[in-house]
């Protein structure tokens, strides 16, 4: 193989794309990494190589989050597009989970929808602590009285990150078009470069636990021929290296890492925020799922039984109209595992959209848990509630 191996020169950060369903999110990815690519450091991904990842169309693989990496003067990030539909918040929550920063993108358009909403709450729910606003389509309301329109839309979106924890009066908020500057009209890469500028200024290199125990939440597993099992995904704490000892827990399995690489490239060694595929040794291909944890051997006892702090969503944010009570089954998105689970609200009883409540959680199966770790509810394809660890067992 003589594939150029990954160095690090650069901070790397994870990124994404959120908001409502065909606000630009994917259009807003392709012209990041054209401006960028014609900047020098890194390439082009055209749209529809980003709204289809490979993976998906060849294997039949549901990803539905789609990776690509690009880097500013001053970082290297990895970003995810996450798909707008209510059917696939699930993947923006396990996809959140590990991102440093957000790019909220509301249509100027149309303004803040349903789904604008619920990824802005979802987002403070697993922890992302910044978010720089693209005010996208900006090209298609220019003139006028239009722009009267795209300031009533910024105030919107200020007041909705506000109500949501995120200090929106601060917040930057760039007007763009990813569609123009995808087309190469400067005045609207020159919009992409300020929305990168503010990217770059506003959300701040995250403290790594590099010398916690190596955890990685496997995202994806696949099969290199000849070569043996890949799992994909970014790693939350730790560092591994090619020959290091891991297990993978919900499989049961103790082995060795053959190979490590990220975004293609071969690398010694990878650290907590990274995107990586791993290469296992001797581990079938069906041992492995998505949901399953590679960790260091014997750092982490996992468990069924829980106590969280949940806010039960409202209907307006795509939540349920009825209340929940004790003996309520839904399933429970926690990291990238999605496992079904009995809650007991104890006094409360019952908890109404709109209600913040404590809950006891007993599990279907064991996963890893600890105080602060974000997870979302989720109810025959619909977000129903969204929550924190408190305590375990
Ligand atoms: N005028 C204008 N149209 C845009 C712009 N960005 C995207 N569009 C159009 O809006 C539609 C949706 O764009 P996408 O990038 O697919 O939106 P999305 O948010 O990724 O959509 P989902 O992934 O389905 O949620 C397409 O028809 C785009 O061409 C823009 O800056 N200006
Ligand atoms: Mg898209």
């Amino acid at each position: 193989m003589s594939k150029t191996a990954y160095v690090r020169t650069k901070p790397h950060l994870n990124i994404g794309t959120m908001g409502h369903v065909d606000h630009g999110k994917t259009t807003l990815t392709a012209a990041i990494t054209k401006v960028l690519a014609e900047r020098g450091a890194s390439t082009f991904v055209p749209f529809d190589r980003i709204d289809r990842a490979p993976e998906e169309a060849a294997r039949g693989i549901t990803i539905n989050i789609a990776h690509v990496e690009y880097e500013t003067d001053t970082r290297h990030y990895a970003h995810v597009d996450m798909p707008g539909h209510a059917d696939y918040v699930k993947n923006m929550v396990t996809g959140a989970a590990q991102l440093d920063g957000a790019i909220l993108v509301v249509s100027a358009l149309d303004g803040i929808m349903p789904q604008t909403a619920e990824h802005v709450l979802l987002a403070r729910q697993v922890g992302v602590d910044h978010i720089v606003v693209a005010l996208n389509k900006a090209d298609a309301v220019d003139d006028g009285e239009d722009t009267v329109l795209t300031d009533l839309v910024e105030l919107e979106v200020r007041e909705l990150l506000t109500a949501n924890g995120y200090g929106g009066d601060s917040v930057p908020v760039v007007r763009v078009s990813g569609l123009k500057a995808l087309e190469g009209d400067p005045r609207w890469t020159a919009s992409i470069d300020a929305l990168l500028d503010a990217v770059d200024t506003y959300v701040p290199m995250p403290e790594r636990y590099l010398d916690a125990p190596f955890l990685l939440p496997v995202e994806n597993v696949l099969t290199i021929t000849g070569r043996g099992t890949v799992v994909t995904g970014a790693i939350e704490r730790g560092t591994v290296r090619v020959g290091d000892r891991i297990e993978v827990l919900g499989a049961a399995v103790e082995t060795v890492v053959t190979g490590l690489e990220t975004f293609g490239k071969p690398m010694e060694e990878a650290q907590a925020g990274d995107s990586v595929a791993l290469l296992l040794r001797g581990v079938p291909r069906d041992a492995v799922r998505r949901g399953h944890i590679v960790a260091a051997p014997g750092s982490v006892v996992p468990s069924r039984r829980f106590s969280a702090q949940v806010y039960v969503l409202s209907a307006r944010e795509g939540g349920r109209t009825t209340a929940v009570s004790t003996g309520y089954r839904p399933q429970f998105y926690i990291r990238t595992a999605d496992v079904v689970g009995d809650i007991d609200l104890g006094e409360t009883e019952i908890a109404r959209p709109g209600d913040t409540v404590t809950m006891s959680v007993e599990l279907g199966r064991e996963v890893p848990l600890e105080p602060g770790l974000g997870f979302a509810i989720r109810e025959g394809g619909r977000t129903v509630g969204a929550g924190t660890v408190t305590e375990v067992g």
